[in-house]
């Protein structure tokens, strides 16, 4: 048995002390004071933030196909030290798990070398660029948590609509990445000022909220639930909200990259600020913060996404789209959300753990009670620290935090009550 000592955990929305005695992988008591026994090892936790480990439902974990980038082990690693017990794996693999065969091949992998749960998205189509739909029913029967062609945008509106109806029939969540290709002409950045200045192709917000528009149409007709990955745009933040006031079953995301960096702050041609959907208008970023406040955007998801730094030593018209973001974004979200006062700590862990779990229909706890399976993360409020990329456990080096000052680092977390991050 381990006895968690000292820690705080979020009750009725406040903080309050407690002792948390794990066996057996379950949490089995929670007590103001709890005396140590012979039987019990003590985990002193000195105040920390005590919290269900996170979850994140865009991840890309690159295994197999594109290992120089990340593997299950160090995006598993990475999500671990991140404080996440949870993630959800994207299926722009090498081969995509586009069929029974390969999706069950891929959860068995995860589950291999996956050091926390590592649930798996199958494709909507083959290659993720298919025309005709994948085998979704059989693909869910076989374990895929929801489905997405992330990395592609669904190009015609007959696809998108059979692959809803398809979802909706299993009852699982189909996920959107937004992005009409006749839009984009070669663009790396968002289109506007900054982007002339600098001299950049820029890709319209119009190649995302045009292809969400059609999408909550048909989402409304097949009755699926349709998530919005990685929103960006203040268009799309309002059709969202048009949306769900509609009676559409529609949740979306929104990356922590989103929330706190805008176009303004690519000064020159910078790879590490190159991800698919751009950084937007600092307009956009504040309508992202008030869907997010007001839960039109129902969640936070890094859309970790790896890359060599021989990739990312290139031009923002060669680098690959994507940066890092699994173990960066809870400190980040917590100093420049909850410090800064945008939203309470309550309000970041339903955006980081509750709504995932609850929209995603996942099998992960969302409270700190007895009889709770012990998938735990512990962080430290009170000191700030500096974001450098030798701590990352991910291969990828390809963050534009590093250099930041934090809080909220991750102290230690938990699968099943087994430790599986310590911070050193
Ligand atoms: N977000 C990104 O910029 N890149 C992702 C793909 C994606 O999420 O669309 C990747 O796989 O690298
Ligand atoms: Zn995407
Ligand atoms: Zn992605």
């Amino acid at each position: 048995m381990q006895l968690i000592k000292k820690a705080q955990i979020l009750s009725q929305g406040a903080l309050v002390t407690r002792d948390v005695l794990v066996d057996q992988g379950k949490i089995v008591e929670v007590a103001p004071t709890i005396a140590p026994k012979a039987d019990m090892t003590v985990y002193p936790a000195h105040g920390a933030f005590l919290t269900p480990g996170l979850v994140d439902v865009h991840v890309h974990f690159r295994d197999p196909g594109y290992t120089a980038k990340e593997t299950i082990k160090t995006g598993s690693m990475a999500a671990a030290a991140g404080g996440f017990t949870t993630v959800l794996a994207m299926p722009n693999l090498n081969p995509v798990p586009d069929t029974v065969q390969r999706l069950q091949a891929q959860i068995q992998r995860n589950q291999a070398d996956g050091v926390i749960h590592v649930g798996q998205y199958g494709a909507i189509s083959a290659d993720l660029t298919a025309t005709e739909v994948a085998d979704i029913k059989d693909m869910a029967a076989a374990g895929a948590v929801a489905f997405t062609n992330d990395g592609k945008g669904v190009q015609t509106a007959e696809t998108m609509y059979q692959a809803m109806q398809a979802a909706a029939a299993v009852n699982k969540p189909l996920s959107a990445h937004l992005e009409d290709d006749s839009m984009l002409h070669g663009g790396v950045m968002n289109a506007g000022k900054r982007a002339e200045e600098l001299g950049l192709p820029g890709i319209t917000p119009l190649a995302e909220s045009s292809q969400l528009a059609r999408d909550l149409v048909l989402a409304q007709a097949a009755g699926v639930h349709y998530h919005v990955a990685h929103i960006s745009t203040k268009t799309s933040v309002e059709l969202v909200r048009l949306a769900k006031q509609a009676g559409i079953k529609v949740t979306a995301e929104v990356s922590p990259h989103h929330l706190l960096l805008s176009e303004n702050d690519i000064t020159e041609d910078n790879a590490l600020l190159k991800m698919n959907p751009p950084l937007r208008s600092e307009d956009d970023r504040q309508a992202l913060i008030a869907g997010l406040l007001d839960g039109t955007i129902d969640m936070i998801a890094t859309d970790h996404a790896p890359h060599t730094s021989e990739e990312k030593a290139q031009s923002m018209r060669q680098t690959p789209f994507g940066i890092t973001g699994i173990e960066t974004s809870f400190a980040l979200m917590y100093t420049h959300l909850v410090q800064s006062r945008v939203m309470d700590l309550a309000t970041l862990v339903d955006r980081m753990l509750v709504k995932p779990v609850e929209a995603f229909n996942l099998d992960a706890p969302i409270e700190i009670k007895a009889g709770a399976t012990a998938d735990l993360a512990l962080f430290d409020l009170e000191h700030q620290a500096e974001i450098t990329a030798d701590q990352f456990y991910s291969k990828g080096r390809n963050s534009p935090f590093i250099g930041w000052s934090v809080y909220g680092s991750t102290v230690a977390t938990w699968v099943a009550g087994q430790q599986v991050f310590e911070r050193n």
